[in-house]
């Protein structure tokens, strides 16, 4: 999964007020995944796929599991056979038994570096051995998962085999995220899900219309038929494709503040805020109240009301009235405290994420003290 829901979090906003990571528990959780809690059966035509085998709590964390093979993003065929060369008999048992559904694609480079690394005497073996390479890079594809450094500057791709066995869907009922603290891939359960459910996650950013959606999931071979690709519901789509433009919107807007943050007039703030209710709409609507995404807009939301307050109080309104109002004051402690909730949920508390939500919050909560103290 190469291009995960990554979209939401680069509108992000600002981080001159965004807290730091202070200390994050729990840093050396196991892996593991809970068996106890689902098993992997054959599906009639998704290959293999993850099921409910007892009720599972929203924000039940399913998968912490550790990768078998991590390589830079850069890497290409003949790194990716030499690191599954290099694994114990069982972990490439459960490599070469994964799903390998992308096809082979254009670049052939790499069958001149092999040829160049290889024996003198490989000729009768060599057609094999590309095969063997071009296998390999397939199942890499169609399961690796992207992990972030904990900076957020580099990027790995890597194998999990068991969370691999995850199916997709536009309207997933689980979310799945590198976690750097603690060097696993999480799985939470986004809500309650019922025995005999399949567990779904998206290998997308699942807020674009269908036939943007389907173009990315082309991918991995497969035509969508989840409820949100099957739906004949024009209002969703629309929904989407707003949510889209929006949060484009919202990131031209980011780069223009960052660029003139001095002058960068507290209605701009204040117009970049209305963006984001609006976004918040539109994702509750669409059923998307317990995703990350959600959070993520709801942190912008709470980072731009932070800037208009710190604006009025450094007198940069401009002859404006500089206090924030008592209701966006509110507006703030409470979707922090959303953040807060939707981060434990999605992302467990040892994230950084979850973290950073708990310093915005205490920030929200501060100014309702700094604005009660005045009045
Ligand atoms: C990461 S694997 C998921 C596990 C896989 N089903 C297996 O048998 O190991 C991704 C592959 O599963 C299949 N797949 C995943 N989601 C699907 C869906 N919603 N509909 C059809 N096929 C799907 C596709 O072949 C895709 O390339």
């Amino acid at each position: 999964m190469t291009v995960l829901a990554d979209a939401a979090t680069q509108i992000f906003l600002s981080d001159n007020v965004s807290p730091k990571p202070a200390a994050i528990a729990n840093p050396n959780s196991g892996s593991y995944s809970r068996r106890d809690l689902y098993e992997e059966r054959q599906t009639p035509e998704s290959g293999i796929g993850a099921f409910a085998t007892a009720l599972i709590p929203l924000g039940t964390r399913l998968f912490c599991e550790e990768s078998i093979i991590l390589l830079p993003d850069d890497a290409g065929h003949v790194e990716l056979y030499a690191a599954v060369k290099k694994l114990g008999k069982e972990e490439q048992e459960l490599f070469w038994g994964l799903a390998a559904s992308t096809k082979a694609g254009k670049d052939v480079e790499w069958i001149d570096i092999l040829r160049r690394e290889c024996d003198e005497d490989i000729s009768s073996t060599f057609n094999d051995l590309v095969e063997a390479h071009e296998h390999a890079w397939s199942i890499y594809e169609t399961n690796r998962f992207t992990c972030k450094s904990l900076d957020g500057q580099s990027k790995s791709l890597g194998i999990f085999p068991h969370s691999a066995r995850l199916n997709h869907s536009c309207s997933p009922n689980v979310f799945h995220r590198y976690n750097p603290v603690i060097n696993r891939l999480t799985i939470h359960a986004l809500r309650d899900i019922n025995i005999g459910e399949e567990l779904l996650t998206s290998y997308i950013d699942i807020c674009h219309p269908t036939v943007v959606r389907r173009q990315y999931l082309k991918h991995w071979g497969f035509r969508c038929r989840c409820s949100a690709c099957d739906s004949p519901d024009d209002d969703e789509d629309y929904r989407r494709k707003r949510i889209e433009d929006l949060f484009v919107k919202l990131g031209k807007r980011e780069i223009k503040m960052v660029k003139n943050e001095r002058n960068w007039p507290v209605k701009e703030y204040e117009r970049s805020l209305a963006i984001v209710v609006k976004c918040i709409k539109l994702l509750e609507k669409e059923g998307m109240e317990e995703t990350d995404t959600l959070g993520v807009v709801y942190a912008a939301g709470v980072k731009l009301a932070l800037q208009i307050r710190d604006k009025g109080e450094n007198g940069d309104r401009g002859g404006d009235i500089v206090d924030m109002s008592e209701e966006g004051v509110e507006d703030a402690v409470r979707w922090a405290e959303r953040v807060v909730e939707i981060q434990r949920k999605c992302l467990g508390e040892d994230s950084k994420e979850f973290v950073a939500a708990g310093a915005l919050l205490e920030m929200a909560r501060r100014g309702r003290v700094c604005r009660a103290e005045r009045s």
